[in-house]
């Protein structure tokens, strides 16, 4: 808890508020296209009485930089493990996979009808043959035999004639009622692949195709790159898990919003712990936790009961991110407290969270998850947005038709906005015009989203 909860329906302090009318006003692109004028002025040095804390400009990392410093966090080598095709989707293959079988595995009948041999017309066998069964009779010329779509073809059977272009007389003699080309219909064995193949590579992502392929060529498990585990701390005296707000006690938001978003970000939620604002529980959550990723919640500001950097400074950790120029969730950070385990502290204040998830948590759990970044895009904005003097902001909005709508209700402190948005837009410093192309980071519901596992 900070002593500023009186400011926090407000998008911008005092001097951020000046540093807009210094700049006329219009903190966004001219009519040129240009944002040239709001440049950020450098940073209030320490000791300018400028009301703004002068160490959050000296410490806090460019939020492109962010994001680049979160997803370079080291895998841990040699990890790989044997996943169920039910457990594996969204995974990254460790290993290539290649065909165990031939694909088709027998020569196959691709339509319902009749295999023949040799030129008709065609005496019809009486039994026919279904999918699944195993080595039909082999067929003489001048012999048919009626066929399944997907069975086997029986031996020296020269083409397939679909049941829509054959006839049959009382003596169950069959015509074809087109030409007959060798090889028609018949899938040939080994068509799609030979046993041994190489069918993916290590690093392709399992979609529901890939299962399907795996399967198809004769895997039960497949190997991938574990899930990373994260552990979630809720920190707040004031947070309460059921009915209304009272007292000054309010509903905590987090505990039921961040698993399910870190499991759609890929990871396997281990465990999730309400800390209250208590140290030495914090201390020991940390020092005890096995997880990969470690996400606090509030207690990163410097309150008289934010305890994420002093507990870090005990415990020794590496601060790798305190602080990211970016609105809201300036105050976020990222640490590495073991060789192979990092602590993403997202600011208590809901949206605050949801930037610094998606600013340091998705790249990270990206790199531990062995997959690639998706392929960046922008899109116009539908209406002017206000920046940050110095600066990124992530608002929310609304995908529509080629444009991005900013919605309202974006402070830091309100999910109004982002839980009915498609996506974040990335304001420069400065703001954005209407038409201007932003940078849109989907969410990760909104996207393709084979990643997202809400189970
Ligand atoms: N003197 C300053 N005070 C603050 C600054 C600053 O620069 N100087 N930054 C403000 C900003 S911006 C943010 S964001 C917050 C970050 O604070 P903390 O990470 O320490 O978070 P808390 O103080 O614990 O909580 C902030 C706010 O969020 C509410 N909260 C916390 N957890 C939850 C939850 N699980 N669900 C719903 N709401 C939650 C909490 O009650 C507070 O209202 O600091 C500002 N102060
Ligand atoms: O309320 Mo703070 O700007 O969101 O990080």
């Amino acid at each position: 808890m900070t002593a500023s909860g009186q400011y926090e329906e407000v998008d911008f302090d005092v001097e951020e508020a000046l540093a807009l009318v210094k700049e006329g006003g219009a903190p966004v692109a001219d009519d040129s296209g240009s944002t040239g004028p709001s440049r950020p002025v450098p940073a209030p040095a320490a000791g300018t009485g400028s009301g703004k804390d002068p160490a959050e400009h000296h410490t806090a990392t460019p939020w492109q930089r962010a994001r680049a410093l979160a997803g370079r966090a080291p895998r841990r080598p040699d990890t790989s493990v044997s996943v169920t095709l039910d457990a594996a989707l969204g995974l990254v293959l460790a290993a290539p996979l290649a065909a165990l079988s031939d694909l088709p595995s027998f020569d196959t009948s691709a339509m319902d009808g009749w295999a023949v041999a040799g030129p008709g017309p065609w005496d019809v066998r009486a039994e026919g043959v279904l999918a699944g069964q195993n080595e039909p009779q082999r067929l003489t010329d001048g012999e048919a035999v009626r066929i399944a779509t997907g069975a086997r073809i029986p031996q020296d059977a020269s083409a397939v004639i679909r049941s829509e272009h054959g006839r049959t007389d009382e003596k169950e003699r069959l015509y074809a009622t087109r030409d007959v080309v060798h090889g028609q219909d018949i899938r040939p064995r080994g068509q799609e692949c030979r046993s041994g193949d190489p069918l993916l590579p290590p690093g392709t992502l399992v979609t529901p195709a890939v299962l399907g392929l795996a399967a198809a060529a004769g895997y039960d498990t497949v190997t991938a790159l574990p899930r990373p585990r994260a552990e979630v701390l809720v920190l707040g005296d004031e947070l309460l898990t059921e009915g209304l707000p009272h007292d000054g006690l309010i509903r905590d938001a987090l505990g039921p919003m961040l698993p399910p978003w870190l499991r759609a970000l890929g990871a396997e939620v281990i465990a999730v712990r309400r800390l209250g604002d208590d140290a030495e529980a914090l201390r020991k959550a940390l020092k005890n936790s096995d997880a990969d990723l470690i996400v606090t919640t509030g207690g990163t500001a410097a309150g008289p009961v934010d305890h994420v950097h002093p507990i870090l400074r005990r415990l020794g950790a590496e601060l790798l991110v305190d602080g990211v120029e970016v609105r809201p969730g300036h105050p976020m950070l990222l640490a590495r407290l073991k060789e192979n385990q990092h602590l993403v502290g997202l600011p208590g204040n809901p949206l605050a969270a949801v930037s610094g998830l998606i600013t340091l948590a998705e790249p990270l759990l990206r790199t531990l998850a062995g997959r690639g970044a998706p392929e960046s895009y922008t899109l116009p904005l539908q209406d002017r947005v206000h920046g940050h003097p110095y600066d990124t902001r992530l608002i929310p909005v609304v995908l529509r038709g080629d444009r991005a709508v900013p919605l309202h209700y974006n402070g830091p402190a309100m999910l109004r906005g982002i839980a009915v948005a498609d996506a974040l837009a990335v304001v420069p410093p400065g703001g954005a015009r209407a038409g201007q192309e932003l940078e849109i980071l989907d969410l990760p519901w909104a996207m393709a989203g084979i990643e997202v596992c809400f189970t």
